[in-house]
């Protein structure tokens, strides 16, 4: 079934090339901090903060609004601390001071407690978020209707890194973006007008106008960083599929080096971007501190405060000071925001990407470019048997718009056995996709009838899906374990030869992960999915040279069980053994035209006439 061709999809042919590719796409797409992004942006937070999500991540949000808010008054409190002990200092007062004291440590704890419930709360949130996205994205994408298509097409790269990897990394820059301005608005309308009450408009005014000059500056160099965030990560995925594939080639070395190459170049774009910004985040914070003195300075140098005897005007200044600072300090870090802001774009558009393709393929289904398969409540017409499935005048294609079958026209009973048979490429697995319903066909139906259902199709692809976990989750999948009985994987495990792993292993129970892939043999693998076809027993059994690293006699024996359980097959195989199980074969010819173009010619005979 994966034929080389497949193969080599999933290295990049050309790193150069496909490195200009991407490169062309991304400004197509225009990842940057823009509308697109926010309306991504807008789109993850509606599904993470629906009230009707379990877990929704709005109450941890809400309670994390609450606790900033609680720590904000302790906040408060705490800067105006060092003003009080002016206060007291500047009188030489024993008893005051011991006041001051007792009251700042309380003051302090406060505050501390503030800032760690801050945090927690915000962890919270932040595996709240991520829990509500990656869910939603596997309910959304783990369909073979949508699933399969979005890969085997290419639709968008490395589904893996972001449904695992890039909703973790936005979730945890949402967390700190938002757990640093959480309640920013509230504190800056509060402090703006403190310090209009010390130092008239001006004080709030030039606050604000650093912050305005500031906004624009870091806007204007965070897109760029916005842009080879998103590169680097997209080149980060290709990395590793080449590394995934190495196998210590020369010319996989090579190819994985290309990788590297286009890796390390985007990764050095994303350190020079961030040089301006940096810059401009550092000078922002550090001239907010000249500005707060600034600020107080135009209402003592206009007499206003001349009245103040120099204790209570070094109080006033020290808490002048704290208010001030504070504010510039509130806005700066909403600039000083800009950086992770840039990151979280990067994250969201390809999260949000990912949601448009999945509402792309949604979409071509309502539309009927979906797979075409129907259900028709009444037997196949001239069998014996209650149903069946019938090929009416399909026609497929490949994904690159090759012709693979021209009209066929077919009924499979129930009990009726095909074997399709042809040479590498003519199409033999593609007209299973059709059958399991996972590819659309060009014309054409799928039409399933009578007693049998696409639910009924169990599906055996070259390489077996081995699960994670114990032996009897091998074979009760997809059922739970405890579906299997001792006896029923005592019995199972003979029938296909595999008793001997019961000796094998600690326990029928024993978790072994993953070990499984390295455990099994090519063979054993097949046999055990096959013991789980013989296990499940469904109506009609889909085998895609399902037994080709299986020996010649044990694959006879599996057959003979598989039929004698009633179970219908269609199969395809190369070996010539494989014909007595099937009661008809389905030739592929694999013939090509003058532009060396397949013509989707077949052949369809009786096997034994
Ligand atoms: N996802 C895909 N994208 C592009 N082309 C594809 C894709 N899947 C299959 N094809 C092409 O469709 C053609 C038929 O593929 P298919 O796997 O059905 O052949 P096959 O007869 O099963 O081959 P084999 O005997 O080698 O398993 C091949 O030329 C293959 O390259």
């Amino acid at each position: 079934m994966d034929t080389p061709t497949e193969k080599q999809h999933l290295l990049p042919a050309d790193p150069v090339a496909s490195v200009a590719a991407l490169e062309e796409e991304a400004v197509r797409q225009r990842h940057g901090f823009n509308l697109l992004f926010l309306r991504r942006l807008y789109r993850i937070v509606c599904i993470t903060f629906h009230p009707k999500l379990h877990g929704t991540a709005l109450y941890f949000y809400l309670l994390l609004l609450l606790v900033a808010g609680a720590n904000e008054v302790a906040v408060f409190y705490a800067g105006n601390v060092p003003s009080q002990f002016f206060g007291v200092l500047l009188v030489k007062d024993v008893h005051k001071l011991n006041v001051v004291i007792g009251r700042s440590v309380g003051i302090l704890l406060a505050a501390t407690i503030g800032k760690s419930l801050v945090n927690f709360v915000a962890g919270l949130f932040e595996y709240r978020l991520r829990d509500g996205l990656t869910r939603h994205l596997h309910r959304r994408f783990l369909q073979p209707h949508i699933f399969y298509p979005i890969v085997s097409r290419n639709d968008i790269d490395n589904v893996d890194q972001r449904i695992a990897q890039d909703t973790d990394k936005f979730a945890n820059t949402f967390r700190l973006v938002f757990q640093a301005i959480v309640i920013s608005p509230f504190i800056i309308i509060y402090y703006t007008v403190k310090t209009w009450q010390v130092s008239g408009y001006l004080g709030p005014l030039l606050s604000l106008a650093y912050f305005i000059l500031f906004a624009i500056l870091s806007r204007l160099v965070m897109s760029p960083v916005t842009k080879a965030v998103f590169m680097k990560e997209r080149h980060e995925g290709l990395f590793r599929e080449s590394v995934a594939m190495l196998r210590g080639e020369t010319k996989e070395q090579t190819v994985a080096n290309h990788a590297l190459d286009a890796l390390i170049h985007r990764q050095r774009n994303v350190v020079y971007w961030e040089l301006p910004l940096t810059f401009v985040n550092n000078f922002s914070s550090y001239l907010g501190s000249i500005t707060s003195y600034l600020i107080i300075a135009i209402p003592i140098y206009n007499g206003r405060y001349d009245h103040l005897s120099p204790a209570e005007l070094t109080e006033l200044i020290s808490q002048h000071g704290f208010m001030s600072m504070y504010l510039i300090f509130q806005f700066t870090t909403i600039v000083e925001q800009a950086v992770r802001f840039a990151e979280l774009a990067g994250f969201t558009n390809r999260i949000g990407q990912m949601l448009e393709a999945i509402d792309k393929q949604e979409e071509k289904e309502k539309e009927g470019h979906g797979p075409h398969v129907h259900i028709v409540d009444e037997p196949l017409s001239d069998s014996k048997d209650a149903g069946g499935i019938r090929f009416d005048n399909v026609t497929i294609a490949s994904p690159t718009g090759q012709l693979l079958i021209d009209h066929l026209t077919l009924d499979l009973g129930l009990g009726q056995h095909l074997l399709i048979t042809g040479a590498n490429g003519t199409g033999k697995t593609s007209l299973l996709r059709v059958l399991c319903g996972l590819w659309p066909t060009t014309t054409g139906d799928c039409v399933y009838y009578g007693e049998l259902q696409p639910h009924h199709v169990q599906l055996l692809p070259q390489q077996p899906y081995i699960v994670a976990g114990s032996l009897r989750d091998q074979l009760a999948y997809p059922g739970a374990a405890h579906t299997v009985s001792d006896a029923t994987l005592q019995h199972t495990l003979t029938s296909a030869g595999l008793d001997y792993l019961l000796l094998k292993v600690d326990s029928p129970d024993t978790d072994y992960g993953t070990e499984w892939t390295r455990i099994l043999s090519p063979g054993e693998a097949q046999r055990l999915a096959f013991a789980r076809l013989l296990h499940h027993r469904p109506k009609l059994a889909v085998l895609d040279e399902a037994t080709s690293a299986i020996d010649e006699t044990a694959e006879g024996m599996l057959y003979r069980h598989a039929i004698d359980a009633g179970i219908t097959v269609v199969s395809i195989g190369h070996r010539e053994s494989l014909r007595a199980f099937h009661t008809r074969e389905l030739h592929l010819n694999g013939t090509r035209n003058e532009q060396n173009a397949l013509e989707g010619s077949y052949a369809l005979r009786a096997i034994g006439t």
